[in-house]
């Protein structure tokens, strides 16, 4: 007698799929959020990586704040989320607007990377020549070294690691920086020729921080993640990304700021916003409780604006 036979799950049904951008660094980055759900989940199933490309991507011969400021590397993987094509996705905080869908949630961060910025080229900001030619297509890191080295000449330079590093590999530009950890993903923490102290330029918010985003009302997707997030590193880009936000930054205001944990509950930040010439900066210093992040972020801001950050930001 004939019975119906149940279908087999397909095996060719991933059990989770993973979006995000194709570069290799994002691709490193993916992969290791694969490696940590597996390893967290030994049942899971296969996890699958899919590559969305962005606007940011598809755009290389413009300076990215002319393009329009944030998103650019996350909206096409935000619509991915939204329609059900990926269930979560990987991205460099340091490139998340301030305020993603509603609809989304990114409340699991990756454990911090180095967040310090890179020299590629030279020994240091000061062995550079007068009127060295600096690549960069980051206002703040534009901001920053002229800030700094008024007499460098500075010009855009996008592209994604490897591009920028065979840029200055064959002399189109004296120098360059970039994000130490995205290098360390990559493997190429050698190329790097210094590393800048935050003292002497501050890293972009959010830097060397990768969160994973997911439907809000995918309870499923947040019981997975659950495991992966490190809380001190939630906590640093709480209060950094309550600065930005309360700054209203985006890629047209050149805004930098780093939270650092004592180990005792003790939370120091800085922030600094710059003209984007490099004409002036302010900058500030806060202490607090970890507990409190993100009202630190919000108080350094509130602090920044009274002392007249919105002139310097071109909007008063
Ligand atoms: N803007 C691109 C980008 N977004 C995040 C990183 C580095 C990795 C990180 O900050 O986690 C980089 C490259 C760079 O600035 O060198």
């Amino acid at each position: 007698m004939w019975r119906a036979v149940t279908p087999e799950p397909c095996p060719l049904q991933a059990a989770l799929k993973i979006g995000t951008r194709g570069s290799p660094l994002a691709l490193a980055q993916a992969n290791m959020v694969r490696d940590l759900l597996i390893a967290s989940h030994p049942g899971l199933g296969t996890v699958e990586i899919v590559i969305i490309k962005t606007t940011g991507d598809k755009v290389q011969d413009r300076p990215l704040a002319e393009i329009g400021g944030k998103g650019l590397f996350t909206k096409e993987i935000e619509e991915a989320l939204l329609a059900g094509s990926v269930d979560v996705a990987v991205h460099s905080m340091k490139d998340v607007a301030t305020m993603p869908p509603r609809t989304l949630t990114i409340d699991c961060f990756l454990e911090r990377e180095d967040p310090r910025d890179a020299l590629i080229g030279a020994a240091s900001l000061d062995a550079l020549k007068p009127g060295a030619r600096v690549g960069s297509a980051s206002l703040r890191r534009g901001a920053q070294v002229r800030l700094r080295r008024p007499d460098l000449v500075v010009s855009s330079l996008r592209g994604n690691v490897g591009t920028r590093l065979a840029r200055i590999a064959e002399g189109a530009f004296d120098a360059t920086f970039l994000a130490l950890a995205g290098l360390k993903r990559l493997g190429l923490a050698d190329r790097a020729d210094a590393v800048i102290e935050p003292e002497v330029m501050l890293p972009a918010i959010a830097q060397g921080i990768i969160g994973i985003q997911r439907r809000s009302d995918d309870h499923r997707a947040a019981a997975l993640l659950a495991p992966l997030n490190h809380a001190p590193s939630a906590a640093v880009a709480a209060c950094e990304r309550a600065f930005l936000r309360g700054l209203d930054g985006s890629c047209r205001t050149p805004i930098a700021g780093l939270a650092r944990l004592d180990g005792a509950g003790g939370l120091h930040f800085l922030g600094e916003t710059l003209a984007p010439d490099g004409s002036a900066h302010l900058t500030v210093e806060r202490r607090g409780l970890a507990a409190q992040a993100a009202q630190i972020g919000t108080q350094a801001a509130q602090e920044l604006l009274a002392r007249g950050a919105g002139a310097l930001l071109g909007r008063g």
